[in-house]
């Protein structure tokens, strides 16, 4: 029988928990996580087991990437189950900080953040205006705590993943960031912990943003103007869904170009439950151009 993860919760015991494969050389991979973990957050976890010889998980939801009125008191939170399923996926270690351990001061104190550019504005971040900075300086903590040689994260956050390869780069950050593919339920809605906010007729309306992303993708020789009509008209009339962006961009979130692989984004609300995701695109030129 497996022992499961060690668990940790301070940066003393992390690097008490590190300290023999660091001193062995060997590489260590991390994998940020809010918990309520399912499917995705696994896929991850097997990707960093491929990637690295120690496999760190950390979960913590993070009060600084949420906004006023957001859901951060009711996100779920369901760390033994988290810890059973990171138990069978063989993880090595579980960074399950306190907010105040993470942050001292408070998560509302005015400190050093990180911040994210003109990119941080847009999509998600018009929404959602204070969410990139909380999101780049807590990852940036988790690397500077962890120190790990790969960083997993999903592609079903594709702003995100943008952003933490661009702070890497721009801040010459010691570690590779490894984006993995969107794990689907059946019928092609994104797994996300936000999902089991849904009721039962919104669930069926959440897989809209698939099936809209899927047409998008599927007029992609077609150009940037098919794309997004054929997108549209697969969201149709679904009473109940109301679409904050549905956007075509290049592959790091600039202009499409034809010729170049795009993403096509979306984001919706269904009742007080705000769903992202998107999809690749290879993009042709539009017929008239
Ligand atoms: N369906 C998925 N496939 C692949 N990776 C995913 C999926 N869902 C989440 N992830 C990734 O897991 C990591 C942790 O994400 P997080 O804990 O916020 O889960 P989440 O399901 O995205 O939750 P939320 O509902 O808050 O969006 C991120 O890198 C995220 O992109
Ligand atoms: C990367 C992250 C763990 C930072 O809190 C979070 O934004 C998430 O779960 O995607
Ligand atoms: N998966 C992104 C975390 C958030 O929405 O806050």
């Amino acid at each position: 029988m497996s022992i499961g993860p060690v668990v940790v919760s301070t940066r003393g015991t992390l690097d008490a928990a590190l300290a023999p494969a660091r001193a062995q050389g060997l590489t260590v991979a991390l994998v940020p996580t809010m918990g309520a973990l399912h499917d995705g957050h696994l896929a991850l976890v097997a990707r960093a087991r491929d990637l690295a010889d120690v496999v760190v998980v950390s979960i913590f939801v993070n009060p600084t990437q949420f906004g006023a009125g957001e859901d951060l008191d009711r996100y779920p939170r369901t760390f033994d189950a988290d810890l059973e399923k990171l138990s069978r996926a063989g993880a090595d270690v579980v960074y399950h900080p306190e907010v105040t351990e993470m942050y001292p001061e408070g998560p509302g104190a005015v400190g050093v953040n990180v911040d994210p550019g003109p990119l941080g504005s847009e999509l998600e971040g018009a929404v959602r205006p204070t969410h990139f900075r909380g999101v780049l300086t807590v990852v940036a903590k988790l690397f500077g705590l962890a120190r790990p040689d790969f960083a997993v994260f999903g592609e079903k956050d594709y702003q995100q993943l943008v952003l933490i390869r661009q702070m890497v780069r721009t801040l010459c950050l010691p570690v590779v960031v490894v984006g993995c593919a969107t794990v689907r339920e059946d019928d092609g809605l994104a797994l996300s912990s936000r999902n089991r906010y849904l009721d039962n007729a919104q669930r069926e309306l959440a897989v809209s943003l698939s099936r809209a992303l899927r047409a998008g993708a599927d007029a992609g020789p077609s150009g940037a103007v098919a794309v997004l009509d054929a997108a549209q008209k697969a969201f149709g009339e679904a009473d109940g869904v109301d679409v904050d962006y549905l956007t075509l961009r290049a592959a790091d979130l600039t202009d499409p170009l034809p010729g170049q692989e795009a993403r096509l984004l979306v984001a919706a609300r269904l009742g007080s439950t705000r769903l992202i995701d998107n999809v690749a695109v290879s993009l042709g030129a539009d017929k008239d151009t």
